[in-house]
């Protein structure tokens, strides 16, 4: 037993890598007590001492990249304030590109950076050099480069960390083993040490490489697996600068870095190998590495010797492989998994925890002390994924590709291959014997587009109007003009279901949910700030039966948000009742000559509005048929029990009643959306956007019975109306593309960034949602002067920008 080992602390943080180290950091000088890090063996033991250790500003999402440049700044003083040296320098960071379509890549990522105020600059080949004079440009076509990025020795960083931490009161012990967080009624009370039981109101995990298995076996399940990653070093090569910046060949798969007068170059290989030990990753991995296998990255490495030839002069010293920690989607975790509102995370840094780990401690500390995401961290939530996503063998199967992927082409709408084919919907392989080529979203195995008979059911990567954009036309067009059939199944539902189901629904929601049965409601969950934090669609089944519909990428954080907000006193069931239950969308202009095909249920508008549903025989099915549209046409959403779904769609599609419906995969389903300007939550709103903001007052019964969670921040929040909108943009220029976060340019000046970007088929041109700042003391409506521009590939293109939906802006479509 170590000698004054507390008792009990207020948080205990287990892990005493950087991101461990980081929270430590964070809490302490804050000025919270009481402060606990366990380290199992000694700081930085697990993967942090072995990290390369370069340091980028800009990360994948906007969140993750505030996060690193918040990290950036505290490198760049934490040597001042500790009086420890961290080895931090801002050495500059380069992306070079091999061909035209990497290069359009760089630079739709500098327009990125540009508009989040991270400086950046284009260079030729030849400028390449005078950058990096031992580099070998054959085959270069250019490059992006960072002058504020840089690289820090991954240890130094961790140590001045913690001992800002002591300083602060923070206590750190090396050398205790955590077997166990103790949990009860939900919550984490304490941890089991080696060295006896701690209580402490907090239990935060920064256990890296070990975090799954550690949170297994207190029942909670994490996303997160190691991956194998390599680096080589090479002897000293004479003439190489301190100052040389850190150079990203995304084509060859790997990075450079100056390390101590020698190149440490590491890899993101076409073959990642998972580290998944029989018997499970060893308690006792410190300072380890792994076996270099023979061959596994020899092609990467001739490329090296020709990029930097004078490598070929020194050799290679170190052939290193250590294991870190990956996830899914490529992005780390945060928050509270499963609900606990007491047990943190923060992992799966995917070779990114020098760079990321810093700022990310500062969220999760903050997260802590205020009791919720200190600012939009929905990219980055821990409840973004299901929990099949923490099943050991799809998470083997799964992460390889995160790392390969890492520095592979980010073509737009690229799926990945592995981990596939695990969600499949009840129409499945009806969809795949008609072409559809599959996407996956929430695991679940989507039609992105279908192939029509003598085309090849697969993508073409590219920017612009790849080959498959014209199916998607054809399918967008379809639907808009005639009718169109989507798979609709990954909608996740849920039951609530008792004599206080309406009351708790009234509670957790904007709108008035006190509507006839039969009704369905569009409305949003809102937190006490009155940010969005749910946004769906509740249909009143009886008096005290309620379904709940929201989309399969919220799923489970809208599962948690319900099951932590009804009150605990509630005479309630809550079902998901997903997996029951198939759903078709059948929108458009002959949607209803179509259905009354197969029904005696009179569907004009008076006896079935807009809004409604109803329970109808469809031939021989009976279904539950809501008069909803997320596409902007009239339609109906289709619900059967999955028994019937495929009987259905056979009936639907079999010409016999009527000519079948074109089908429609999620491509044009998202451009049909976009045109008409409807919101998706994660991406054109989320936690830290207001009603006001979103454009969505429309769904907020300030006025009814006992109110709503966010209700008072809401009325506060109108009354200054608030300072960014949601508006929708068309780019002039027909042969764009918008993906997502272009900037947006007011009259010259940055004034928001692209939340969906998609291509408006029946708009005529891309077409895009963003939120955009007020200009300073005006409203929304001087919003509607001025100038627009979205930059797109280097190039700022004029765009036209509107507050209401371009595509029938009084739905006189959808209500017709
Ligand atoms: N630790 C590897 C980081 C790779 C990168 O930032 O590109």
């Amino acid at each position: 037993m170590q000698k004054d080992l507390p008792q009990t602390a207020k948080v205990i943080i287990v892990g005493g890598g950087i991101v461990g180290c980081s929270v430590a950091y964070h809490l302490a000088r804050s000025g919270w007590s009481d402060i606990l890090l366990l380290e199992r063996d000694r700081l930085t033991c697990g993967s942090t001492w072995h990290a390369a250790g370069l340091v980028s500003e800009m990360q994948a999402v906007p969140a993750m990249t505030e996060l690193a440049k918040y990290g950036l700044n505290l490198m760049e003083r934490l040597e001042a304030e500790t009086g420890q040296a961290t080895g931090f320098k801002r050495n500059g960071s380069i992306a070079t590109a091999l061909t035209e379509a990497r290069m359009e890549e760089l630079m739709r990522k500098r327009d990125s950076a540009l508009g989040q105020g991270i400086e950046v600059q284009a260079l030729s080949p030849e400028d390449l050099n005078k950058l990096w004079p031992m580099l070998n440009i054959d085959g270069m076509v250019g490059a992006i480069h960072f002058p504020n990025d840089g690289q820090t020795n991954p240890i130094d960083t961790t140590m001045a960390l913690a001992k800002t931490a002591r300083q602060h009161g923070a206590v750190i012990r090396e050398g205790v083993t955590v077997r166990q967080v103790t949990m009860a009624d939900g919550r984490a009370t304490g941890v089991d040490t080696d060295q006896g039981h701690i209580t402490a109101e907090f239990v935060v995990n920064c256990t890296g490489i070990w975090a799954h298995s550690f949170a297994d076996s207190h029942g909670i399940k994490l996303p997160i697996q190691a991956n194998q990653h390599f680096y080589v070093v090479t002897d000293p090569i004479e003439g190489l600068s301190p100052d040389l910046p850190v150079l990203r060949v995304y084509d060859e798969g790997a990075y450079y870095k100056e390390d101590a007068g020698k190149l440490l170059i590491g890899f993101s290989e076409p073959n990642a190998k998972v580290w998944n030990p029989k018997g499970g990753i060893p308690a006792d991995f410190s300072f380890d590495e792994l076996p270099f296998p023979d061959g596994h990255l020899d092609d990467l490495l001739e490329y090296l010797l020709e990029r930097v030839p004078a490598i070929q002069n020194v050799g290679i010293r170190t052939f290193f492989n250590g294991p870190e920690s990956y996830t899914p989607d490529g992005k780390y975790v945060l928050g509270n998994p499963a609900g606990c509102t007491n047990y943190f995370v923060a992992g799966g840094f995917n070779s990114t925890g020098i760079q990321s780990g810093p700022g990310a401690g500062k969220a999760l500390a903050d997260w802590i002390m205020q009791g919720a995401a200190p600012m939009d961290l929905a990219d980055v939530d821990i409840n973004r994924f299901d929990t099949f996503q923490s099943n050991h063998a799809y998470l083997v199967e799964r992460v390889p590709e995160t790392l390969t992927l890492f520095y592979q082409m980010h073509w737009p709408y690229k799926q990945r291959q592995l981990g596939r084919d695990l969600r499949r919907s009840p129409f499945h392989y009806q969809l795949k014997e008609r072409g559809a080529v599959f996407g996956e979203g929430a695991g679940w195995e989507r039609p992105m587009w279908f192939a029509p008979d003598g085309v090849e059911p697969r993508y073409e990567y590219a920017f612009g109007r790849a080959a498959f954009v014209e199916h998607w036309e054809r399918e967008h067009k379809a639907l808009r003009e005639d009718l169109g059939l989507i798979d609709l199944s990954p909608f996740a539902k849920f039951q609530i279901e008792g004599p206080d189901a309406l009351s708790s629904l009234q509670y957790i929601s904007t709108n008035d949910l006190d509507v006839p049965p039969g009704g369905v409601v569009y409305t949003q969950w809102l937190n006490e700030r009155a940010g969005i934090e749910a946004d769906l669609t509740i249909a009143r089944l009886t008096k005290d039966r309620f379904l709940i519909m929201t989309s399969a990428g919220t799923a489970h954080k809208d599962w948690q948000w319900l099951n932590t907000h009804i009150p605990d006193t509630a005479r309630l069931t809550l079902t998901d009742i997903t997996a029951g239950q198939a759903v078709l969308g059948l929108m458009g202009p002959r949607a209803r000559d179509f259905l009354q095909a197969f029904t005696r249920t009179d569907l004009s508008n008076d006896p079935f509005p807009f809004g409604t549903f109803q329970e109808i025989e469809i031939g021989r099915v009976t279904a539950r048929a809501q008069r909803i549209t997320y596409q902007g046409e009239l339609g109906w959403e289709i619900f059967v029990s999955s028994e019937f779904a495929g009987a259905l769609f056979d009936d639907l599609m079999s010409g016999k009643k009527a000519p079948p419906p074109a089908l429609v995969g999620f491509h044009a389903a998202e451009s049909l959306r976009v045109e008409k300007a409807f919101r998706h939550w994660g991406h054109d709103m989320a936690a830290f956007d207001t009603p006001i903001e979103a454009g969505l007052m429309f769904a907020a019964a300030l006025d009814k019975p006992g109110g709503f969670i966010g209700r008072d921040a809401l009325i506060a929040h109108r009354e200054t109306g608030g300072n960014r909108r949601i508006m929708q943009f068309l780019l002039e220029d027909p042969e764009a593309f918008i993906y997502h976060h272009e900037p947006i340019y007011r009259d010259g000046e940055v004034v928001g960034c692209v939340t969906t970007g998609s291509y408006g088929h029946s708009l005529g041109g891309a077409v895009a949602l963003g939120m955009v700042r007020v200009p300073e003391g005006g409203t929304a409506r001087d919003l509607l002067s001025g100038s627009y521009e979205i930059a797109v590939a280097g190039r700022r293109l004029p765009a036209t920008a509107s507050l209401r939906p371009m595509y029938d802006p009084k739905n006189d479509r959808v209500k017709a």
